[in-house]
């Protein structure tokens, strides 16, 4: 490993190789599972799994309902690995070891990435359990000059300077929408904006209010990172935030968001979204590969 911050091609493929010679299975589709949302990769038939502290070179999570394993598997016949727990900025990990999964994910031969957080609504129309498809993404950090693409450029995963418009992949998000209406979801599905801040405070109502009047309709403390570097080397990205809590606008609003509501919405529609997510990667156009 180089300095702390910098890490290079051969410590990903390094990581990538162990987990190679570990598991059967060739992953094309990688899940993030968001905060209490690692029930999804409970769907997985023929496990293997491995947890981050066995696996070298990957970083440890720390946050309560983020339980630190990578799972990998099949859904409907089709290789996924899932990871039960992501990073975090605000955990102390600079944003190349919050990404660090995404790009050993591309070198494992993953070609899809499905991200999922838990989010606070601050569209005045959405409702606790909602679950928002995500359109874009307002990457705070990265305005503000954190990226994970800081540094020396790696060409071999991408370019320097990458375009980032139409990144949440429009054919997934079609598909999405109708396997909702299939499903009978529609009523609390909804397609929005992403704002991903640092945490790990939630917003003051300032910041809420100019948080919307931005444009964003949920926000949440990840997924931006990992997108951006899954999108900088070649990969199809879909996104699911999971509506938690209402972010307090009003000054008159005496309610109080708390990690641990955020945990319960998750765990009430922990049902729905794997069923969601299952029938999504049954759908994928991909053939799998084994070793
Ligand atoms: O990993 P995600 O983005 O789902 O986690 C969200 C943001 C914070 O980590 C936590 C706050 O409750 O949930
Ligand atoms: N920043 C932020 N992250 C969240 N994660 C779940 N709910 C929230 C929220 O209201 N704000």
């Amino acid at each position: 490993m180089h300095s702390k911050e910098q890490i290079c091609h051969d410590d990903y493929q390094k990581t990538a190789d162990w987990i190679l010679s570990q598991t059967q299975h060739r992953p094309k589709v990688a899940i993030i599972c968001g905060s209490g949302l690692g029930m999804l990769a409970d769907a997985l038939k023929l496990q293997d799994s491995f947890h981050y502290s066995d696996i070298p070179g990957f970083p440890q999570s720390t946050v309560q309902g983020h339980a630190g394993r990578l799972v990998f598997g099949e859904l409907k016949g089709k290789t996924c690995v899932c990871m039960q727990g992501r990073f975090h900025m605000y955990e102390g990990h600079s944003l190349c070891k919050v990404t660090f999964p995404v790009r050993v994910f591309k070198l494992l031969g993953v070609e899809t990435l499905i991200v999922t957080n838990a989010a606070g609504a601050l569209a005045d129309g959405y409702c606790n359990g909602d679950i928002m498809i995500i359109r874009d993404h307002i990457n705070m950090p990265g305005l503000a000059g954190l990226n994970p693409l800081n540094g020396p450029n790696d060409d071999k995963f991408g370019p320097r300077f990458p375009p980032m418009s139409g990144v949440y992949d429009k054919d997934l998000r079609r598909l999405a929408k109708d396997i909702c209406k299939s499903l009978g979801y529609s009523q609390f599905v909804q397609e929005g904006v992403y704002c991903m801040v640092g945490g790990p405070n939630f917003e003051s109502i300032a910041e809420a209010r100019f948080l919307h009047k931005l444009g964003a309709d949920a926000v949440g403390m990840s997924t931006a990172p990992e997108v951006l570097v899954a999108s900088h080397c070649g990969m199809k990205v879909f996104g699911l935030s999971l509506i938690t809590n209402k972010v307090v606008k009003d000054y008159d609003d005496t309610e109080k968001v708390n990690h641990e509501g955020v945990l319960g919405v998750s765990k009430m529609r922990s049902e729905t979204l794997q069923t969601l997510v299952t029938e999504l990667v049954s759908r994928l156009d991909i053939n799998n590969n084994t070793a």
